[in-house]
């Protein structure tokens, strides 16, 4: 991911290990400031996650896989380990798949950098492929953050608009500002603005106002847990902009990763979803917005059925809900993602 600080271009990870710890880019004080924060232990790292120091289906993976191993280097109680960074948040597959690729593989720090150097690669080709449902001209709606911060680089949704954008095509991202923790208009309008890519942020609730004036392409969202028949998890809101997508006749997309499938699921309704702090919702930055006497209510996925999406895209291909069977048949032929 390009970052410009004090006007020099630098390529930064949304997580890296190095000197014997697990470094992350701190989400939560984008986009003000750049800080790293710095996991020493297990302990550090599931408060990373929790915390949304990182967060982001694939990098919330990437960042368990260092921890472990990290943990592992550093003698800890591994069952302890597991069960700490286990029992983070619920709903993003990848923590699963990732926790089980190290146990399989004994929590080995080369196995760990694996597991990030697939994943990253794994981004470019999402982007690689992605590329090609855009047009020279184009004006993508988004929801979130699924760019390089949730993933290690190249991101999934985000990942086919670099590309887009690299190959000089009229790029226009409407940036989601994604209440409550407002992932779009802190992370991804970031990323974008970081990259000379055009965008503005909207209201969550101005989506539909654009898709119904026609001034929306293409819709391209992350995904945090997709079910053997294509009904998927992502940020709350999500499943609204589908509706309004299949409403308007506007091709709406899912980007991941293999390792966000969890064929173990038959639908939607198996994933379980994350209820976070009240206060999330109560406060913006610090500074409650609701009479002190209000409660709410922070459901922070939702599950939007199949029939709203036109198509997968990922590593392998574009597939439609109903083709998934396909993708799991490649994926049991994939040595990494074939994780039992
Ligand atoms: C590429 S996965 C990104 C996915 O994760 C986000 O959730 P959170 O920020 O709570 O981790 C959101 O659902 C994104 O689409």
């Amino acid at each position: 991911m390009k970052v410009v600080i004090d006007g020099e271009v630098r390529t930064l990870k949304a997580v890296w290990y190095e000197d014997d710890e697990v470094k992350l880019i701190d989400q939560r004080k984008l986009p003000e400031k750049i800080e790293i924060f710095e996991a020493k232990n297990s302990d550090d790292i599931a408060y990373a996650i929790k915390n949304m120091v990182v967060r982001g289906a694939p990098a919330i993976g990437v960042t368990a896989a260092y921890g472990l191993a990290m943990a592992k280097k550093k003698g800890e109680n591994m069952d302890e380990a597991v069960r700490k960074i286990g029992s983070t948040r619920p709903t993003a597959y990848d923590l699963f798949k990732a926790i089980r690729y190290m146990q399989i593989n004994d929590f080995d720090m080369n196995s760990a950098r694996r597991y990030a150097m697939e994943i990253s690669g794994r981004s470019r080709k999402i982007g690689e492929i992605g590329n090609q449902l855009i047009g020279q001209n184009a004006r993508i709606l988004t929801h979130c953050n699924a760019g390089a911060l949730a993933v290690v680089d190249w991101g999934t949704a985000l990942a086919p608009i670099r590309m887009a954008h690299g190959d000089g095509k009229n790029i226009f991202v409407f940036v989601d500002e994604t209440r409550p923790r407002l992932q779009g208009a802190k992370l991804t309008a970031w990323e974008l603005a970081q990259e000379g890519i055009d965008h503005a942020i909207i209201a969550d609730n101005a989506a539909g106002f654009y898709m119904r004036r026609k001034e929306v392409d293409l819709v391209i969202v992350g995904a945090d847990r997709i079910a053997s028949n294509g009904d998927f998890a992502n940020k709350i809101g999500t499943y609204e902009k589908a509706v309004l997508a299949k409403t308007n006749g506007i091709p709406f997309y899912v980007a991941a990763p293999g390792s966000t499938f969890d064929f173990s699921i038959k639908s939607g309704d198996e994933i379980p979803i994350e209820e976070r702090d009240e206060n999330e919702v109560l406060e913006i930055n610090g500074t409650r917005i609701g009479p002190v006497e209000s409660h709410s209510r922070n459901p922070a996925f939702d599950v939007t059925p199949n029939e709203y999406v036109t198509g997968f895209i990922t590593e392998y291909g574009i597939f439609k809900p109903s083709e998934l069977g396909k993708l799991k048949e490649l994926m049991e032929k994939d040595l990494f993602m074939n994780i039992k």
